[in-house]
């Protein structure tokens, strides 16, 4: 029997639980096939159970055969463990929602292999997020509206998808505040032969590296090869960086230093962080706490930082949504306010980790833009760390880690064009 494979654009207001829940109540010919079936979901939220379950009740289903706690694993790893657990289970049917985010090269092409193996046997759904994720054996594209279910043939919706939006970047990118400029040495970060292992497992094995200012880094390593446990040495929150030849902007780790002090010249954003600002701040007033280091905004901004924020707010063509409720906005409108809030202060190092996860096409395409002129137009050195080769990025070098006996180590590359 032929099964109908379906992809779902994957929209965070409409949760896959419940778009589900329609197509199987629906009495279109062509769902039948999924009616009276139970669905495994290979998604984040169901990977977040697990932990929870693990943080809550000591319970280690995923984790029983590694001794070894889901949180202690790196990002992949444990949407492997998971995806390895569900798999043996056999599905009815299966939910897969942004299956290869947080994946390396090597374990994209091991999923893809046995999803499409998977495909003859039972009925997949694809939520997606970017189009080249879609699967070749999906037929259908389905299309909630007014709770009602609409196929069209993968084939059209290709043919009619336009993948690139670019931000019409024209003006200048606003400049800090005066009494935001610092003096900061030449070498923002200097690791020296840095090496690091956990329960006696080498992880990381000589790695030197020198980030200079306005340098722009991309870092890239297969699942599990240390690029989260480096950037951790950098941002101060890894005391496995004492007594080792770190130095960070211009002081050695461990000689009087404060997590604060080393945060204080370091912009972060990570898409998991997304959680922390879901209050019902203005879109200007998020991007003014950037100034103040807090989530949202507690004391009345003076002129010049409402001018300001509003000077970022029109360079990513939102300045007609200044008081719009943050939580209103679409994702990819949300991260852009989020980077304006980490870059308003101009901070000398930009650290983005896997940031256009969970962005579509057109979000992705924009985000990069944005990153781009930053890292043309201002002093902050950008580190950029991703498994998804994103054409238009073009960072000046990429860091390398390579898996070895001994720990990763670690390769610079200038990238040509
Ligand atoms: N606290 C810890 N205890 C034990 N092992 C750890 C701990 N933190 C990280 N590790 C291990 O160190 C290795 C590197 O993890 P890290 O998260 O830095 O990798 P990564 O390159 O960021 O991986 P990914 O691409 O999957 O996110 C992994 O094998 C991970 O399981």
């Amino acid at each position: 029997m032929k099964h109908i494979h379906l992809a779902i654009h994957y929209f965070k207001t409409h949760t896959p639980e419940l778009t589900i829940q329609h197509i199987q109540d629906s009495e279109h010919p062509l769902l039948s096939g999924f009616k009276a079936k139970t669905a495994t979901f290979l998604s984040n939220t169901t990977l977040e159970k697990f932990v929870q379950a693990e943080l809550l009740h000591d319970d280690y289903t995923l984790t029983k055969d590694s001794k070894r706690k889901l949180l202690s694993l790196s990002s992949g790893e444990r949407r492997i463990l998971l995806f390895d657990y569900l798999l043996k289970n056999d599905p009815e049917f299966l939910v897969i929602v942004n299956p290869f985010d947080s994946l390396d090269v090597k374990n994209v092409a091991r999923l893809q292999k046995r999803l499409t193996t998977l495909s003859k046997h039972i009925p997949i759904i694809q939520f997606f997020s970017r189009t080249s994720d879609i699967m070749p054996y999906v037929q259908y594209i389905l299309k909630l509206e007014d709770n009602q279910c609409h196929l069209q043939p993968i084939s059209d919706f290709l043919n009619s998808e336009s993948y690139h939006t670019a931000l019409n970047l024209t003006q200048a990118l606003p400049k800090p505040l005066p009494e935001a400029k610092k003096h900061l040495p030449h070498k923002l970060i200097e690791l020296k032969k840095v090496k690091v292992s956990y329960n006696d497992k080498p992880i990381l094995n000589n790695i030197s590296w020198t980030i200079k200012q306005g340098d722009f880094w991309e870092l890239k390593g297969e699942n599990g090869t240390g690029k989260s446990t480096l950037v951790t040495m950098m941002i101060g929150d890894n005391p496995k960086a004492y007594g080792q030849d770190v130095i960070l902007f211009g002081k050695k780790r461990g000689t009087g230093e404060t997590v604060w002090d080393i945060k204080q010249n370091i912009g972060y954003f990570t898409p998991s962080m997304m959680h922390l600002f879901n209050g019902q701040h203005s879109a200007l007033n998020m991007v003014i706490s950037g100034l103040k280091d807090s989530i949202g905004l507690y004391k009345t901004p003076t002129d010049l930082e409402l001018l300001l924020a509003k000077e970022w707010l029109q360079l990513i063509g939102l300045n007609t949504i200044t008081n719009t409720t943050y939580y209103n906005l679409s994702e990819t409108n949300k991260r852009l306010i989020l980077i304006c809030r980490a870059m308003i202060k101009h901070p000398p190092l930009l650290i983005l980790d896997e940031p256009t996860v969970g962005l579509d096409d057109k979000g992705a395409s924009m985000f990069i833009n944005l990153v781009q002129k930053i890292s043309k137009d201002s002093n902050t050195a950008i580190i950029y760390v991703s498994h998804k080769t994103e054409a238009e990025l073009k960072p000046d070098f990429i860091f390398q880690l390579e898996r070895s006996e001994a720990g990763s180590y670690g390769t610079v590359i200038t990238p040509t064009d």
